[in-house]
């Protein structure tokens, strides 16, 4: 298996909260991978120290190649405090690549417009982002990490509080892009969502307790046991 991303014994958290517990694994490369997990299992953080938003106090996180990580948190309150439309919320998108005070050359335009297309929201590039839904906000957000052109794509439940038809468009835009070479890593609340990824990390209280082939390893016990429900009958 070609990685992308490799973490060797790392422990991370926050201020006198220790999160991630000697944590070992490998994010495949060109595929899509989805950490699933109860609240609090440390989801987010992982994506956090990932993204290299959050140090790590132990072990080592090694990147594959040294190009673009695009990160789409989970809730981003940009929008309350800058009087931005859709269209400029996507494009700061092309800042890693162009600065902040270049102009936008006819290719980062291109891509902008079609990361908007590809999540639907062309129709609302003129609104401003603070009068948007919460779902409609979300998929800007997931357009303004395409737009990034990273090798590797973090997006923290991206589909979640969506309507059925846009959590499908968003499943189907990250599928898409992983078939044509980008690494896409998703935490989701979602079980179909993470069936039908290519890698599953598994994590309960900070720890990974299973990594492989989603199919094999979301059946009904693993998932009793994780989220600690009681025997079916
Ligand atoms: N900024 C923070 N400061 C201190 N503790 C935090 C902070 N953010 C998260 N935590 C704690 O870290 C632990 C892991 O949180 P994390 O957000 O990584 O979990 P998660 O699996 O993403 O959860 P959820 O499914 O609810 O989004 C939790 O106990 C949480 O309370």
């Amino acid at each position: 298996m070609q990685w992308q991303v490799r973490l060797d014994g790392v422990t991370a958290g926050y201020p006198n909260r220790t999160v991630l517990d000697q944590l070992t694994m490998q994010i495949p490369a060109l595929t899509t991978t989805a950490v699933v997990g109860p609240n609090g299992s440390g989801k987010s953080t992982l994506l956090g120290v990932i993204a290299g938003v959050i140090r790590v106090t132990a072990g080592k996180v090694e990147h594959g190649t040294d190009k673009r990580v695009a990160y789409v948190t989970q809730r981003s309150n940009v929008a309350d405090v800058l009087p931005l439309t859709v269209r400029d919320a996507v494009s700061m998108g092309r800042w890693g690549h162009r600065g902040l005070w270049r102009r936008l050359t006819r290719r980062d335009q291109d891509v902008v417009e079609s990361s908007m297309s590809r999540l639907g929201i062309r129709s609302l590039a003129h609104r401003q982002l603070g009068e948007l839904s919460g779902g409609q906000r979300q998929r800007v957000f997931v357009a303004q990490g395409l737009a990034q052109e990273a090798d590797l794509l973090l997006l923290d439940e991206p589909a979640t509080g969506l309507d059925a038809t846009a959590q499908q468009l968003i499943a189907d835009v990250l599928a898409e892009v992983a078939g044509e070479g980008l690494t896409v890593v998703q935490a989701t609340h979602d079980l179909e969502v993470a069936r039908s990824a290519g890698h599953l990390l598994l994590l309960r209280d900070g720890r990974l307790r299973a990594e492989g082939d989603p199919r094999e390893l979301l059946t009904g016990d693993a998932i009793d046991q994780i989220w600690q429900l009681p025997p079916r009958v």
